[in-house]
């Protein structure tokens, strides 16, 4: 299998519900690096996966949709904790409904999955992989 990775970042603000958190509970700025992982069984003609720049301007505006927003009001995320696995889902879902429109310059077809990477630090991170 062919992977092909790029990174960003975003910086929200957003508060955790539940017990299990301690001071996250309260409204709190986090900024994220995000890495995108697209992977293909085979190269295409120019022998990639996708291209880098194409897959970074995507990621790049998918983000810029959520960067310096307050993900408790955002309105996909209503009743559900901006967790870092939900935030990973929620990347890796937009750039799945890019690639199937064909966006990342592939048929989709000819690509095998994303993996979406959320780092909150450099100690933890989340990820969610689907299919594409
Ligand atoms: N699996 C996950 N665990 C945690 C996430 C997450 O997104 N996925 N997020 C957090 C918080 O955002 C942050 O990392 C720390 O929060 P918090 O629990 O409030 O902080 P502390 O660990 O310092 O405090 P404790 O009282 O020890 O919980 C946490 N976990």
């Amino acid at each position: 299998m062919f992977r092909v990775t790029v990174r960003d970042h975003m910086m929200v603000a957003h508060s955790l519900r539940g017990d299990v958190f301690g001071p996250a509970q309260r409204l709190h700025g986090a900024t994220y690096v995000v890495d995108a992982t697209v992977s293909a069984e085979d190269v295409d003609g120019a022998g990639i996966v996708v291209d880098i720049g194409r897959l970074s301007e995507h990621l790049h505006a998918v983000l810029a949709d959520l960067t310096y927003s307050n993900l408790d009001d955002h309105e996909e995320l209503a009743g559900r904790n901006s967790s870092t696995e939900v935030l990973a889902r929620l990347v890796a879902d937009r750039l799945a409904e890019r690639a199937a429109a064909g966006q990342l310059g592939r048929d989709v077809a000819d690509l095998a999955a994303i993996e979406v990477t959320l780092r909150e630090s450099h100690i933890a991170w989340a990820s969610y992989e689907r299919a594409l």
